[in-house]
């Protein structure tokens, strides 16, 4: 469904990321883990196309996307959440949630979606609340609301359980495993190692802009450049 061949992204003589290449499959979770600074935002960046990349490719269902606008990515099913929310706070939740969906439905069909997807997220009652008055893990919620509003084939999701509360994070995960059980695939970023564990069938390990592993969740573990460079400091580091 996606494949990324050899990306490369230069940010002056930085590196973030160079010749990556990995696949992604429908109805699966996968987690792109990595210590600080190894690539992961831009990875998302690059696949979203909030940045170009200086080098590769990026196919979605066989097209050859690295040159399209965000706006366009998003309507062909690439959804995303945002490390630090991307909401518009003055709006209400239903407005928010709205914004997700304008491009993909049409009238008829988009109060409904909009509606769904509030009570998929727990977010009927404060439907007309503006996002500002809310709490971290409800807001995070709206932004999940509104990735996934306009049923995205392809979900990233920048560090969305930090700063949750831990029955937050098990409420995120069920959501995340319905969202794959209706046939949708996850690429998540994330630092808490136990939920990555958890809920990922599938990791990709950036290091320093390089894909340095992939596999299961157990090969990964017991992969030793994967604890040279990431478990060194302890499982649950967050770096
Ligand atoms: N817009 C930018 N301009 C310059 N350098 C950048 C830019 N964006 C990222 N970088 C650099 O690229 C490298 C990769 O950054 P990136 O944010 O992708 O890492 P990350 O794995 O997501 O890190 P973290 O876990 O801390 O969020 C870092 O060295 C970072 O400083």
């Amino acid at each position: 469904m996606l494949e990324i061949q050899q990306l490369g992204m230069s940010f002056g003589g930085v590196h973030a990321l160079s010749g990556v290449s990995l696949a992604v499959e429908p109805g699966r979770i996968y987690g792109l883990i990595g210590p600080n600074g190894a690539g992961k935002s831009t990875a998302i960046n690059a696949i979203t196309g909030t940045i170009v990349p200086s080098a590769g490719r990026i196919l979605w269902h066989g097209r050859d996307v690295s040159r399209w606008p965000q706006h366009r990515r998003a309507r062909s099913g690439l959804a995303r959440t945002f490390q630090n929310l991307a909401l518009f706070h003055k709006l209400s939740v239903r407005e928010n949630v709205t914004c997700g969906a304008i491009h993909a439905h049409d009238d008829a069909g988009l109060r409904a979606a909009v509606d769904a997807a509030l009570d998929d997220f727990g977010l009927a009652e404060v439907a007309d609340e503006p996002v500002n008055v809310l709490s971290l893990g409800t807001r995070k919620r709206v932004e999940m609301a509104r990735a996934t509003v306009a049923k995205p084939k392809l979900l990233l999701l920048d560090e969305p359980a930090a700063g949750l509360t831990g029955s937050e994070i098990t409420e995120f995960s069920t959501r995340m495993r319905e969202f794959r059980n209706r046939g949708g695939a996850v690429l998540l970023v994330e630092h808490d190692m136990s939920l990555v564990m958890s809920l990922c069938e599938h990791l990709f390990v950036l290091d320093f802009g390089k894909l340095i592993a992939a596999g299961t969740p157990i090969e990964v573990r017991a992969n030793p450049a994967v604890q040279a460079a990431y478990f060194g400091a302890g499982d649950d580091a967050d770096h």
